[in-house]
């Protein structure tokens, strides 16, 4: 089968990691002939907004529509303020593709460094559900009296029951699905509308689910139980501010950045998913050839899984779990000389080795 990919490599390291997905997701196409891929490459981003006043064509959005799945680097460069490059891009197809699940896992792979002692591979193997469409990065509020003494901004967060339902019981089915407990991380003890509402709803669904073993924590407690008990997550599910938080030290835990894969996923299918790693541009390694690309190599597993080819999707992640135990095509962030387009081939070559 023909699946069409968007690949939007976007700014900074992005270009050079996206670079090694498609080269992973070709290869397995080559030992797959039932599995084919068809990329078009948008050069959408900040050099684009620089020379065209905009992050994305205007008919951006249509044009993504067609495909099956989108493949993302990363959005962001110094000279473009973060909130235009993030919103006129990656939010935007986030919201308008209606992705409301973001799907991050958090799991200790064997030979992955973790600053944690005495926390092994099998303490830190969670997936993080994080609701990415509403919450505080609905885009609501309102900016008063600019400039002036009197200046007032508002942020909302926007939780309806629709979103808080539809995710938490995303989270309740994979639960169930993987027999594993869910818990849920929250604030309702201070965001006293927002948060009672989410845990009530969280409370309500757990009923129609009584095989599923649920925790509910607060998400200061959550962030410091993370560090000194990960064993105690399994599936999470939690807001979209609160998960983006938790997903960077969830990275931390889970051997770093250059580690950490997320799904934005919209389950029906009406519109299309987009794959990218969690981490951003890094302007601090860009253009170097120094970024780690396995983060991207576990989107594109994701991406597989999410087209229904499971086991080639565990076959990406035994060939990142094989470079790590190995300890020799590693980038700098994980203590290696390789650089990016090295790690690519590396996990090209242990493909074709074992699955040819
Ligand atoms: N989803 C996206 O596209 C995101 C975009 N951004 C944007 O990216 C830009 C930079 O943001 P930062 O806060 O610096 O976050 P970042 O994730 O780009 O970098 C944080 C740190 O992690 C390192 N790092 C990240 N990915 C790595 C990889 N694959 N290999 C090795 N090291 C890696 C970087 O070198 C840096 O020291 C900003 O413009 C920001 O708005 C930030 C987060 C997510
Ligand atoms: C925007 C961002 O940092 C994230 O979605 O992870
Ligand atoms: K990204
Ligand atoms: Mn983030």
């Amino acid at each position: 089968m023909t699946h069409k990919i968007a690949v939007i490599p976007g700014d900074g390291i992005g270009i050079e990691v996206i670079n090694e997905g498609v080269k992973v997701l070709n290869c397995v196409s080559q030992l797959d002939p039932k599995i084919q891929f068809e990329f078009t490459h948008f050069p959408w981003g900040c050099e684009f907004y620089s020379k065209t006043g905009k992050m994305m064509d205007d008919d951006g959005i249509e044009r993504l529509s067609k495909f099956d799945g989108i493949f993302l680097g990363a959005v962001g460069y110094p000279g473009v303020p973060d909130h235009i490059s993030l919103w006129g891009l990656l939010l935007r197809i986030r919201k308008s593709f209606d992705q409301y699940v973001n799907v991050r896992p958090v799991k200790l792979l064997k030979g992955a460094p973790c600053p944690l002692k005495e926390k092994s591979p099998k303490d830190i193997n969670m997936i993080f559900i994080r609701e990415n469409s509403e919450g505080e990065y609905a885009g609501s509020g309102s900016w008063l009296y600019r400039d002036k003494p009197n200046e007032v901004v508002i942020q909302d967060g926007v939780f309806s029951r629709v979103g808080c339902e539809r995710i938490i019981r995303y989270a309740f089915e994979l639960a169930r699905t993987e027999k594993k407990s869910l818990t849920s991380i929250s604030k309702g003890n201070a965001l006293n509308y927002s948060m009672v509402f989410w845990d009530q709803i969280f409370q309500q669904l757990s009923q129609e689910y009584p095989d599923v073993e649920t925790h509910s924590y607060l998400v200061d407690a959550a962030a410091m139980l993370m560090i000194t008990k990960p064993e105690r997550f399994e599936i999470v599910v939690t807001s979209n501010l609160f998960g983006d938080i938790l997903t960077d030290l969830g990275a931390a835990i889970a051997g770093g950045m250059g580690l950490a894969a997320g799904a934005n996923l919209n389950p029906e299918g009406n519109f299309p998913s987009m794959f990218e790693p969690i981490h951003g541009s890094a302007p601090d390694i860009a253009g170097k050839q120094l970024a780690n690309p396995l983060a991207t190599v576990w989107s594109a597993s994701q991406l597989l899984e999410f087209f229904g080819y499971k086991e080639w999707a565990a076959r990406l992640i035994d060939a990142i779990e094989y470079l790590l135990v190995e300890q020799k095509t590693l980038t700098p962030d994980l203590g290696g000389t390789a650089k990016t387009a090295d790690v690519g081939d590396a996990v090209v070559a242990y493909l074709q080795k074992h699955f040819a």
